[in-house]
C-alpha cells in the first residue's frame, strides 16, 4: 500500500499505540512512524523492541512535521498533550487521538488545535486488558470497529484518509456523533466493566472469609470478570471521571433492574426471574439468528432504550 500519510507521530506508547505501530507497518501506511511517552523508562523499551522509526524525547519534537499525530494517552491527559503540540502543528495536518470517551475529549482538545490542522476525534473499539508498549499486536483492530467522530469543522477530505488509514489497519469504520458515542459506549463498554470490577471486588472481600476458594471454584463467567478487572486503572478513572452523565444514567437503570430482581428472588417470584431470563436469552437468540455474532458489534443495531 502506498504511506497514506509520510510522518505519523504517536503520543503515549501503550497497548493502542504499539498495535498502530505493528498494523501501520504490516500495511506500510506510514513512511516514517514518531513516537513519545511520558515515561523514559518507556521510552527506552519503545527504542529497545524497535516499536517505531523514531522515539522523541517531548511530544512536541513528535508531532512537529507531522502529516498525522494521533493522541493515545488517558483521557485525562488528552488536554495537557493537545496544549503541549497544539503551537508546533503544521498546517494541512491531522490531529485524533483513540480514547475512550469522545465529548470531554473534543472540549479539552479541540481549543488547542490551530486553525488549518484538522482536528478528527476516534476511538477503536478494541483492546486486552494489558498496557505498554510490549502488549501491542498487529493484528488488534482486525476486524473491530473504529468510530470515527468528525466535529463540525472536520474536512471531508481529512475525514476520509483517516477513515482510510483505519481501514488499513484492519478496522472496519463507522461515523458517529460524540454524545451518541458516549452514550453507547455506556451501555456496552463502561458499565460493564464497572460491574466486573464490583464482583471482583465483592469477591475479594468474600475472599477473606473463605480462604481460597473464590479463586479455586472461580467458574469461566467470574474469570472473565477478572481478565476485565485486571485493565489499567489510570484508563478506567479516567474514562468514568470523563463520560459520567451517561455511565451514571445507564447504571441507574442496571440497578432499577437488579433490585426487581433482588426482590423477585426475596419473594421466590419464579415467574419473574423465568420471563427475565427468556428475554435475556431471546436478545443473545436473536443475535445468533441473525448471523450477528461476530467479533464486531454493529452500532446501527444497538439501541438505546430511552423510556
Ligand atoms: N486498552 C483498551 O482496551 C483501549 C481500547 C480503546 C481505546 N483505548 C484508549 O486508548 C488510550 C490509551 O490506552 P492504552 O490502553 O494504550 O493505555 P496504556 O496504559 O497501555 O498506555 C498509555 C500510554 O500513555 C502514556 N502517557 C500517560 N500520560 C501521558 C502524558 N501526559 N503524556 C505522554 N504520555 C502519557 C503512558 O506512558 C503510556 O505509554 C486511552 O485514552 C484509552 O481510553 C484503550
Ligand atoms: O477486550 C477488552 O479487554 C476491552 O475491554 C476492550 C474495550 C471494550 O470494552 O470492548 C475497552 C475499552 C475500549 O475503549 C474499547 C474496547
Amino acid at each position: 500500500m502506498t504511506p497514506l500519510y509520510d510522518r505519523v507521530a504517536l503520543i503515549g506508547l501503550g497497548l493502542i499505540a504499539s498495535s498502530m505501530c505493528h498494523a501501520m507497518r504490516r500495511a506500510g501506511l506510514a513512511r516514517q512512524i514518531v513516537g513519545y511517552a511520558r515515561s523514559s523508562k518507556t521510552r527506552d523499551i519503545a527504542r529497545e523492541i524497535g516499536l517505531c522509526d523514531h522515539i522523541s524525547e517531548s511530544a512536541a519534537d513528535a508531532a512537529k512535521d507531522a502529516d498525522l499525530v494521533v493522541l493515545c494517552v488517558p483521557v485525562g491527559a488528552m488536554e495537557s498533550v493537545a496544549q503541549e503540540i497544539g503551537p508546533v502543528l503544521k498546517p494541512g495536518a491531522t490531529v485524533s487521538d483513540v480514547g475512550s470517551v469522545k465529548r470531554t475529549v473534543i472540549d479539552a482538545v479541540g481549543p488547542h488545535v490551530p486553525e488549518g490542522v484538522h482536528f478528527i476525534p476516534a476511538h477503536p473499539l478494541a483492546g486486552t486488558e494489558h498496557s505498554g508498549p510490549r502488549s501491542g499486536f498487529a493484528e488488534l483492530f482486525d476486524n473491530r470497529y473504529t468510530i470515527i467522530v468528525p466535529v463540525e469543522e472536520s474536512d471531508p477530505q481529512a475525514v476520509d484518509r483517516l477513515i482510510a488509514f483505519w481501514g488499513g489497519l484492519g478496522a472496519l469504520t463507522e461515523t458517529m456523533d460524540a454524545d451518541h458515542h458516549d452514550l453507547v459506549l455506556a451501555v456496552t463498554s463502561h458499565t460493564p466493566h464497572l460491574i466486573a470490577y464490583t464482583m471482583v471486588g465483592v469477591a475479594d472481600d468474600l475472599r477473606r472469609v473463605t480462604d481460597s476458594e473464590v479463586i479455586k471454584y472461580s467458574a469461566a463467567g467470574f474469570r472473565d470478570f477478572t481478565r476485565i478487572a485486571a485493565s489499567d486503572p489510570v484508563m478506567w478513572r479516567d474514562v468514568f471521571l470523563n463520560n459520567k452523565e451517561a455511565t451514571l444514567e445507564i447504571l441507574g437503570r442496571f440497578t432499577e433492574e437488579l433490585f426487581a430482581l433482588q426482590r423477585a428472588i426475596r419473594q421466590g417470584d419464579g415467574d419473574h426471574l423465568h420471563d427475565y431470563f427468556t428475554r435475556t436469552r431471546s436478545i443473545r437468540r436473536g443475535i445468533i439468528e441473525a448471523g450477528q455474532d461476530t467479533d464486531a458489534p454493529d452500532f446501527g443495531r444497538v439501541k438505546v432504550r430511552t423510556e
